[in-house]
């Protein structure tokens, strides 16, 4: 990637580190870019004929490896200042290396839907976390429209993908997943014929909502039974420009801390207010959070809010099942939350959080338990024993097995907690969050 006059700030973050009990976080920060958002805005750029220019796009490793992935396969793509992408799209080539996707399954899932369109072959590797992460989930779709494609055992990385001459499906994904959707509704562009994708239970919406800006055609059906989105193939798609909106998992973090450090008052601006991806808001609000939400604009598309955070003493809830896709990367920090919570918190159907960076269900279970908080799994549900906003032990060391939403969990707890909590290793916070100690640092949370 050309970014010789625009170098990327060096992530020098990486080893264990502690926090310690913090009490008056106050200040605004900007909400960080969003990861979701950022990926689709890199892939749809690829694919489209013309220069686009990308404003605020998180510069994350995990949205690097998309970057990186997108110019080996045919596009220019230029860093031209902080957060600030032109892309150059096109048709797709044979890439002369295999494709790193590193800790993303983002980046992998969406990106092998989109090199199937063309008549290329591409082979996808990333790092031991994405290698124990399922891929079949895609590859199934997309041999059913007629790629060609090789993985190792258990359909995981590396996975070797041929594309080309693809026909149109009508695809009911067998898991509630806005990656695979994507990857089928990226091939469906280049397909024969009209694809349908049926969610029964729909998930973040960012690729429906991001193709017409880019002149895509794609029409959403809405009813009690679920989405049925259509996507028309042979389709070209041109240039754009876009700003990203702010990161609502992101943004979780520092509201969460707001919540449970003694006497505190923060902002995180900017955030996306998509309810496919707001449930965790929610649920706050159910369980008593002091949160207000200020109207702050749109970008490409997408709402905008102010979060304003007071500490505040959370009551355990029942979390359905069916909110599950509206807050799938949040459980580890509402698991948090719900120690510092009075009374149960049952978080119900999280079976998927095991296909995630780490097994999701069981280190956030490890988590609490570490840090001596009660904690259960009972089938696909977490059930965490909350003991109020003083009661949590901490002193624990946190296992965060490759799993970067598993460490910045384990840091917020230990801003509230009895005793220091320290993380075993803190670089992978740099997939999704690359500015979260400097972010934690401004609102004078003590980590170290
Ligand atoms: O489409 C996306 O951008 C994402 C979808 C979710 O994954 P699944 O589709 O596997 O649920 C989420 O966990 C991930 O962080 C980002
Ligand atoms: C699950 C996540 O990301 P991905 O699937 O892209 O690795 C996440 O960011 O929590």
């Amino acid at each position: 990637m050309t970014s010789v006059n625009n170098p990327l700030p060096r992530q020098e973050i990486s080893g264990p580190a502690t926090a310690r009990h913090s009490s008056r976080l106050a200040g605004r920060l900007d909400a960080a870019a969003d990861k979701s958002c950022s990926h689709r805005a890199a892939i749809l750029a690829g694919l489209a004929g013309g220069v686009s220019h990308i404003e605020g796009m998180l510069e994350s490793e995990d949205v690097l490896a998309a970057l990186r992935a997108v110019e080996a396969l045919g596009a220019r793509v230029e860093r031209t200042g902080p957060g600030q992408w032109t892309i150059e799209g096109g048709k797709w080539r044979d890439p002369d290396e295999p494709l790193d996707m590193g800790n993303s399954g983002t980046a992998a899932r969406l990106l092998l839907g989109a090199a199937s369109r063309f008549s290329l072959t591409a082979v996808f590797v990333g790092d031991a976390s994405l290698s124990r992460r399922p891929m079949e989930r895609v590859l199934a779709p997309l041999k059913a429209m007629g790629a060609m494609t090789g993985a190792a055992q258990g359909g995981r990385l590396p996975v070797r993908l041929t594309g080309g001459n693809l026909i149109a499906i009508d695809y009911t994904p067998p898991v509630a997943s806005a990656q695979v959707k994507s990857a089928v509704m990226f091939a469906a562009l280049g397909a024969r014929g009209q694809t349908v994708v049926r969610e029964p239970v729909p998930t973040r919406n960012h690729t429906e909502n991001m193709l017409p800006l880019f002149g895509g055609n794609v029409s959403v059906e809405a009813d009690p039974a679920g989405h049925v989105i259509t996507v028309p193939g042979g389709q070209s798609l041109t240039a754009c420009d876009l700003a990203i909106p702010g990161d609502p998992s992101s943004a979780a973090f520092a509201v969460a801390a707001g919540l449970i450090a003694p006497e505190s008052e923060l902002t995180v601006a900017g955030v996306m207010t998509n309810p496919a991806r707001f449930g965790l808001y929610d649920v706050l609000k159910e369980m008593g959070a002091h949160l207000e939400f200020t109207p702050a604009g749109s970008r490409c598309g997408e709402t905008l809010c102010d979060i304003t955070v007071r500490t505040s003493q959370l009551k355990g809830v029942d979390v359905t099942a069916l909110r599950a896709p509206s807050m799938i990367d949040e459980y580890p920090i509402l698991a948090v939350l719900a120690a510092f919570a009075e009374g149960e918190t049952r978080m119900r159907g999280l079976g998927e959080l095991r296909a995630k960076e780490s097994d999701r269900l069981s280190s956030t279970a490890a988590l609490l338990d570490a840090n001596g908080v009660k904690v259960e799994i009972e089938g696909d549900d977490l059930i965490v024993t909350g003991v109020g906003l003083a009661g949590v032990p901490g002193g624990g060391r946190v296992e965060t097995r490759d799993d970067h939403r598993l460490a910045m969990a384990g840091l917020v707890l230990g801003l509230g907690a009895q005793a220091p909590v320290s993380v075993d290793e803190t670089a992978m916070i740099a997939t999704s969050y690359p500015g979260f100690f400097d972010d934690f640092s401004a609102i004078g949370a003590n980590i170290d």
